[in-house]
């Protein structure tokens, strides 16, 4: 460890911190943010937000008795400080990686993570659970939810407090509103915020306790209580939090320690209905880069503490975000109906590129997935030709509005799927794995797979071309695999594969980015004397039937290989050539997925070993099964 940390070294646990007194409480917050910086320039990950809520995790800590009290972190991607007081300080140089710690709160790792999370806007709800559940086995802990502004512009937020509201259940939740997100905040609801923290001075805790002191425990009178909630709203301007049922204090300085904890430990007497409390703090601070920095360092590489700036690995090829991004500004300028739109990700979908060039037709609607898919819908109905990019894992937020505004309805949204696949560091919450199952099994759904950047190229051409149906394209995190990118665009044929290298022992039928695994396997099989056709399927949905037909027949061993869970494409095929009669004539098939459990985060290379989805692998459960083996050891079942 390089940071100067005396104070923070005599602290392992929140009961070390709770035997601090108040005035020591700066010196252990400007350890923590010290070694924070430090850890994450060694191991790189989500480094701004955890910064902006130093004070806010000490004062939580010192408060509240965690881990008896529940605290629940949204997303998750702020809670390094959290992790480095909770007992983890000396894994904290793990983040991320293989065997380490998680860069999120998950429950297996800590009796002070009492619920995982990764996306955004579930900690309202889980934490509204907590404390039902709390009320009906008579507990007595207390339960509190930090969410911060970006993550308050996701319905969940806005469900699980119509409900919380309605309830006498304590709930603590602390609105951390820093003005971001990961790009800078959008929406109504966001400009509301800012009006809130900007309408006066931050709310003095004597002002506070007064307050409380007059509302707690003795309830006021029906009508006094309305006349000063609108007085404080008037004030403060809190007003929209109140109508939701909720007691409102703030805005708060949540960087000043001295506030923060008379305000917390009021709030922590409140035992009955539920309480929100807005701190307002600046993300990145303490570390000049990660302040000055548009993206307030939210994600970063590893880097160097002096001079903040980070490694970067020079890529080989573009990656895949840039290569659909510039691709779709091309097809922007031919057809003026396409717009995009994007659930507050617009540099991490590429995304930014067409909002840059075609401001007026970029819509990012805030951490909205499933407002993202319906709001599609309506621009699709009306003939513009949208395109929904989102990551796959937060696709899953948005499933009815899939099936129910496009699907169903037959209504031409394009789906650009980035981050299909195994992710690395953010590992399985963030693993595109399922989107090809719980896409495919939709009737007028059209499926494609990226098998490199340069089909990329095509698939993004041929969504904006194609109209009969919902499409979806999906793509890997990360750079391309180094291919000849092709001058002019193809449309490519809806239901048809290709073809890329002729053999006649085994076939390897790929969906996706393995396709170059699988031509790496055919070199190896062929060195063993097991001639390799490989196939790029191109689409699982239409599937090229008469490509499926001719490998199955034409082969004795047939492989298909996805990044993608079991009941996805290597389904499909094998559904069809169950029907179809092919699987009774003796042909050896696999369907080689990722496995049935959720992987943790490694780099991506260990990830694909471990999923036997790697060239060695591929090319081993052919050679077991053509040498007669009913099964590659590891299990490929
Ligand atoms: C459902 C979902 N969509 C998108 C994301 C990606 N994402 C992670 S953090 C973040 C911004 C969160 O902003 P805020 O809650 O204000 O936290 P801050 O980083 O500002 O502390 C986004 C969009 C996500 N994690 N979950
Ligand atoms: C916390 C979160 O959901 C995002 O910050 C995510 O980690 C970004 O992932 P990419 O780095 O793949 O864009
Ligand atoms: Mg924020």
């Amino acid at each position: 460890m390089t940071a100067d940390t005396p104070l923070l070294d005599t602290v392992a646990t929140p009961d070390d911190l709770r035997k601090l007194k108040p005035e020591q409480l700066q010196q252990l917050a400007d350890e923590l943010r010290a070694e924070v910086i430090d850890a994450v320039s060694a191991t790189g990950g989500h480094l701004g937000s955890g910064l902006g809520v130093v004070e806010l995790t000490t004062a939580i800590h010192y408060v509240f008795n965690t881990p008896d009290d529940k605290l629940i972190w949204d997303v998750g991607h702020q809670c390094y400080p959290h992790k480095i007081l909770t007992g983890r300080r000396d894994r904290i140089r793990t983040l991320r990686q293989k065997d380490g710690l998680s860069g999120f709160t998950k429950r297996s790792e800590s009796e002070y993570d009492p619920f995982g999370a990764a996306h955004a806007a579930t900690s309202i709800s889980a934490a509204l659970g907590m404390a039902v559940a709390r009320d009906l086995k008579k507990e007595d802990n207390r339960i509190v939810a930090v969410i911060g502004d970006g993550s308050m512009s996701a319905g969940m937020a806005y469900e699980a407090m119509n409900n919380a509201g309605d309830r006498a259940s304590q709930l603590t939740v602390i609105l951390n509103d820093n003005d971001m997100s990961i790009a800078p905040p959008v929406g109504a609801m966001s400009a509301y915020l800012a009006r809130v923290a900007s309408s006066g001075s931050y709310i003095g805790f004597r002002n506070f306790a007064k307050q409380l002191a007059r509302r707690f425990p003795k309830q006021l009178e029906k009508v006094a209580a309305k006349a000063e909630e609108y007085g404080r709203g008037m004030v403060t301007g809190g007003t929209m939090f109140e109508e939701l049922g909720f007691y409102y204090v703030g805005p708060i300085d949540g960087h000043n320690l001295d506030h923060l904890i008379p305000v917390l430990e009021n709030v922590r007497e409140i035992k009955d209905g539920p309480v929100l409390v807005h701190v307002v703090t600046q993300k990145g601070k303490g570390y000049e880069f990660a302040e000055n920095a548009g993206d307030k360092y939210h994600g970063v590489a590893k880097f160097d503490v002096v001079s903040g700036k980070q490694h970067k690995a020079k890529g080989n090829a573009p990656s895949y975000t840039s290569v659909f991004g510039d691709q779709l500004v091309k097809e922007a300028a031919r057809d003026e109906r396409i717009v995009g739109i994007t659930a507050a990700m617009p540099a991490g979908t590429g995304l930014d590129k067409f909002m840059k060039a075609y401001p007026a037709r970029c819509f990012d609607v805030g951490i909205a997935e499933q407002h993202a898919v319906t709001f599609a819908g309506g621009l699709a109905a009306e003939g513009l030709i949208p395109f929904a990019a989102i990551y796959s894992t937060f696709l899953q937020r948005a499933y009815d509005s899939v099936v129910h505004d496009v699907a169903l309805q037959n209504l031409p949204v394009r789906f650009a799927l980035d981050r299909a696949g195994l992710v690395g560091a953010d590992g399985a919450t963030h693993a595109g794995a399922f989107d090809t199952a719980f896409l495919g099994c939709l009737p007028n759904m059209v499926l494609m797979a990226a098998g490199d950047e340069a089909e990329l190229v095509h698939m993004t051409h041929t969504a904006a071309r194609y109209d009969e149906h919902p499409i979806a394209f999906r793509f890997p995190r990360g750079e391309g695999v180094g291919v000849e990118m092709p001058e002019t665009p193809k449309f490519l044929e809806i239901g048809k594969g290709r073809v890329l290298k002729e053999g006649t022992k085994v076939a390897l039928l790929s969906y996706g980015g393995r396709l170059n695994e699988c031509l790496k396997a055919a070199e190896m099989l062929g060195a063993k004397g097991l001639s390799t056709t490989v196939a790029d399927a191109r689409f699982a949905k239409p599937l090229d039937h008469d490509l499926v037909r001719s490998l199955a027949s034409e082969h004795e061993v047939l492989l298909t290989v996805e990044e993608g869970s079991e009941g996805g494409f290597g389904a499909f095929v094998l559904h069809f050539l169950a029907k179809d009669g092919t699987l009774d004539q003796g042909l050896k098939v696999r369907t080689l997925t990722l496995p049935d459990r959720y992987q943790d985060q490694a780099g991506p290379r260990d990830m694909y070993d471990e999923a036997r989805l790697t060239a060695e692998h591929i090319a081993s459960c052919a050679a077991t099964l053509f040498e007669g083996a009913a099964s590659v050891a590891g299990g490929v079942a």
